[in-house]
C-alpha cells in the first residue's frame, strides 16, 4: 500500500495569520446567499485532513476569530480504515484541531467494497448518523473538482441537471434523515487553495491515491485538463461558470415542470409515491419538449436519481400511442423502489411495486350487524361512524366508514320498521353481475370493468357493499367501491329510490385509503 505524506510543518495556531481575501470572499458571499437556510442550523465541516478541507477549516477558524463568521463548524473526520495510514491521519486531524482549538470528532466508517464510491457512501452514512436533523455539512469541493465532475458527466451524456455539476447547496435525505450539504468553494480554483495552504504552512495530508490515475476522474484531471488548458487557460473557471449557469437554467426548468405537473396530474388518483397519475390529454396540449421534460420530472419524483433518457422516451411513446393496447408496461428499477409505468385509457400511471403487491392482497368478506351499532340517541358517542377494514398491511389501510343510524334510517324508511339489517363488504366475484347507473343492464367481468373504467391492476380491489335482511334472508347490493371510486348499485336504487334518497348513500358509507408508513 502506498504510504502517504503529512507535510512536515509544525502545528502552530493559525488564527492570527493573514486571511486569503478571495477564499474569504467566496465563503462569506455563499453564506449570504444561503443565509436563510443557515439560520439556526448547526454546522459541521467534513475534513479529510487533505489540503482543501484543512484549508477550509483554517479559514473558518480565522474568520470566526475575527468576528466575520458567526459560527465555528465542528470538524468531522471519517476514518475509512482502508489504508495503512488511516489511523495516523485520523490522529493527525484530531491533533491539529486540538492545537487550533476547533471541536473535532473522528468517526469510523464501515466500507463495503474497495472503490471510491463505496468509501463515499460509507462516509456519508456515518456522518449522517452523527448529525441531527437539518444540520449543515460543509464540504471543500472547489472549481477543479467541479470541472472534473462536469466533464465526467458530459462524456456520459448527461442533461442540464447533470451538467450543472455539484450543487453549492443541496438537501440530502436518507429515509427520514435530512441534512444540507454546503459547498461554498465551487468557484474557487485549487491553485488558490494551495497558495493559501502554503502561506499558512498547513500540515495537510497528501493522499497518494488521489492522483493514482486509475479512474476516470483522475484521468481527466491528469491527462485531459492540461490539454484543454493549452486551448484556453481559463478552462477550469469557464467550466465551473458553465455549471453555475446551467444550474440556474435547471432551476427554471424545475419550476416550469412543477407548474405543468400541477395542471396535468390527476389529483383524485394520486397516492403518495405509490401511485402517480397523469392526464394524457392535458399532457399532449403542451409542446413536445415540455412533455418530455414533464415526464422526466414526473417519473423521477420521490427518487434521488432521475430516470434514464431511454425510459423517458419509452414513456413518451406510450403516451403517444393511438391504439387501445393497455397491456404495455414499462419497468423502472429506481434507487429507492421499483415502478411499473403503464397506460389505461387517457391516463399514465406510475405504480410502485409495493403498491402493486398491496393491490394483490386477498380481500375477505366482512359482516357488520347494523343493529349492533344503532343507538337511540343520535348525539351519543356511540353514534360515531363504524370503520370496517377492507384491506391492510403495514404500509396502507383501506377502510369503509358507515354511519349506522343514518344508514338504518335510510334502509328502514322503505321497509318495515323492525327490519334487522347486516351490512356486508364482499370482494366482487369475477362472474358477479351488478347493475350500475352507467349501463342499462347488469354486467359482470370485463364488460363491467370497461364500463366503469377500472384498470387491470385494480380489478382485484373491488368490494360490493350490501344490505342483508336477516328476517327475509335477502340481499340488496348498495355500492361498489374501489380504493379510489364508488358506484351506486341498481338494486340499492330500487330499495331506496322510493324515498328519493340515493345520494344520501354517499354520506352514510364512505371509503378511504390511509398511509401508515411512507412507501
Ligand atoms: N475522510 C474524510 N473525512 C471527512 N470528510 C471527508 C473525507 N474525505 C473527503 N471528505 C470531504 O469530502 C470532500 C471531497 O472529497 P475528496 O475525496 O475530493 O477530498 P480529498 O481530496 O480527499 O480531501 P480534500 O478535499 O480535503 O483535499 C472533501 O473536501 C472533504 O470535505
Amino acid at each position: 500500500m502506498t504510504s502517504s505524506a503529512i507535510l512536515p510543518h509544525p502545528m502552530k495556531p493559525i488564527a492570527d495569520l493573514p486571511v486569503d481575501a478571495d477564499l474569504a470572499q467566496a465563503l462569506l458571499s455563499s453564506m449570504v446567499e444561503y443565509g436563510e437556510q443557515l439560520h439556526g442550523r448547526r454546522l459541521w465541516l467534513a475534513c479529510s485532513g487533505g489540503r482543501d478541507s484543512l484549508a477550509l477549516a483554517a479559514l473558518c477558524l480565522q474568520l470566526y476569530r475575527q468576528g466575520k463568521l458567526p459560527f465555528l463548524p465542528q470538524l468531522l473526520h471519517v476514518n475509512h480504515g482502508l489504508q495503512a495510514d488511516s489511523d495516523t491521519w485520523a490522529m493527525h486531524v484530531a491533533h491539529w484541531a486540538a492545537v487550533q482549538q476547533i471541536p473535532c470528532r473522528i468517526l469510523r466508517a464501515q466500507v463495503n467494497g474497495h472503490d471510491e464510491q463505496a468509501a463515499r457512501q460509507a462516509r456519508y452514512d456515518v456522518m449522517r448518523a452523527q448529525l441531527n436533523q437539518d444540520d449543515v455539512l460543509l464540504l471543500a469541493h472547489h472549481a477543479d473538482d467541479q470541472a472534473e465532475t462536469v466533464l465526467m458527466r458530459l462524456i456520459q451524456g448527461a442533461g442540464v441537471n447533470g451538467l450543472s455539476g455539484m450543487q453549492p447547496w443541496r438537501i440530502q435525505t436518507q429515509g427520514a434523515q435530512r441534512m444540507a450539504l454546503w459547498r461554498p468553494w465551487l468557484m474557487v480554483k485549487r491553485g488558490n487553495i494551495s497558495n493559501y495552504a502554503q502561506r499558512l504552512k498547513l500540515p495537510y495530508i497528501d493522499d497518494p491515491t488521489n492522483d493514482a490515475g486509475d479512474n476516470v476522474r483522475s484521468g481527466l484531471r491528469l491527462d485531459i485538463m492540461p490539454v484543454l488548458a493549452t486551448y484556453n487557460s481559463n478552462v477550469i473557471d469557464n467550466i465551473a461558470r458553465s455549471a453555475q449557469l446551467l444550474r440556474d437554467a435547471q432551476l427554471i426548468i424545475n419550476a416550469q415542470a412543477a407548474e405543468d405537473l400541477q395542471q396535468i396530474e390527476v389529483a383524485s388518483l394520486q397516492l403518495s409515491s405509490a401511485q402517480r397519475v397523469l392526464s394524457i390529454d392535458k399532457l399532449q396540449a403542451l409542446p413536445i419538449y415540455r412533455q418530455r421534460q414533464l415526464l422526466h420530472h414526473w417519473l423521477g419524483q420521490d427518487e434521488p436519481l432521475p430516470p434514464a433518457k431511454q425510459l423517458v422516451d419509452d414513456v413518451f411513446m406510450l403516451s403517444q400511442r393511438g391504439d387501445a393496447d393497455h397491456q404495455t408496461a414499462l419497468f423502472w428499477q429506481a434507487r429507492k423502489q421499483s415502478y411499473t409505468i403503464c397506460r389505461y385509457r387517457q391516463q399514465l400511471y406510475r405504480l410502485s411495486s409495493e403498491w402493486r403487491k398491496w393491490l394483490a392482497l386477498p380481500l375477505t368478506k366482512q359482516i357488520q350487524p347494523l343493529s349492533d351499532f344503532v343507538v337511540a340517541d343520535a348525539d351519543s358517542a356511540a353514534a360515531q361512524p363504524v370503520s370496517v377494514t377492507l384491506r391492510r398491511d403495514n404500509k396502507l389501510t383501506w377502510q369503509a366508514q358507515m354511519m349506522p343510524n343514518a344508514l338504518a334510517e335510510l334502509l328502514d324508511s322503505d321497509q318495515d320498521g323492525d327490519e334487522k339489517f347486516e351490512i356486508t363488504f364482499a370482494p366482487l366475484g369475477r362472474q358477479q353481475r351488478v347493475q350500475t347507473a352507467l349501463a342499462s343492464r347488469p354486467q359482470a367481468g370485463k364488460k363491467l370493468y370497461q364500463t366503469l373504467g377500472v384498470p387491470v391492476w385494480l380489478r382485484e380491489s373491488l368490494v360490493v357493499v350490501s344490505a342483508v335482511s336477516v328476517q327475509q334472508d335477502k340481499e340488496w347490493p348498495l355500492l361498489l367501491v374501489s380504493p379510489f371510486e364508488r358506484w351506486i348499485l341498481g338494486t340499492s336504487r330500487s330499495l331506496i329510490d322510493t324515498i328519493d334518497n340515493t345520494g344520501v348513500l354517499d354520506s352514510v358509507i364512505r371509503n378511504s385509503l390511509s398511509i401508515n408508513n411512507a412507501f
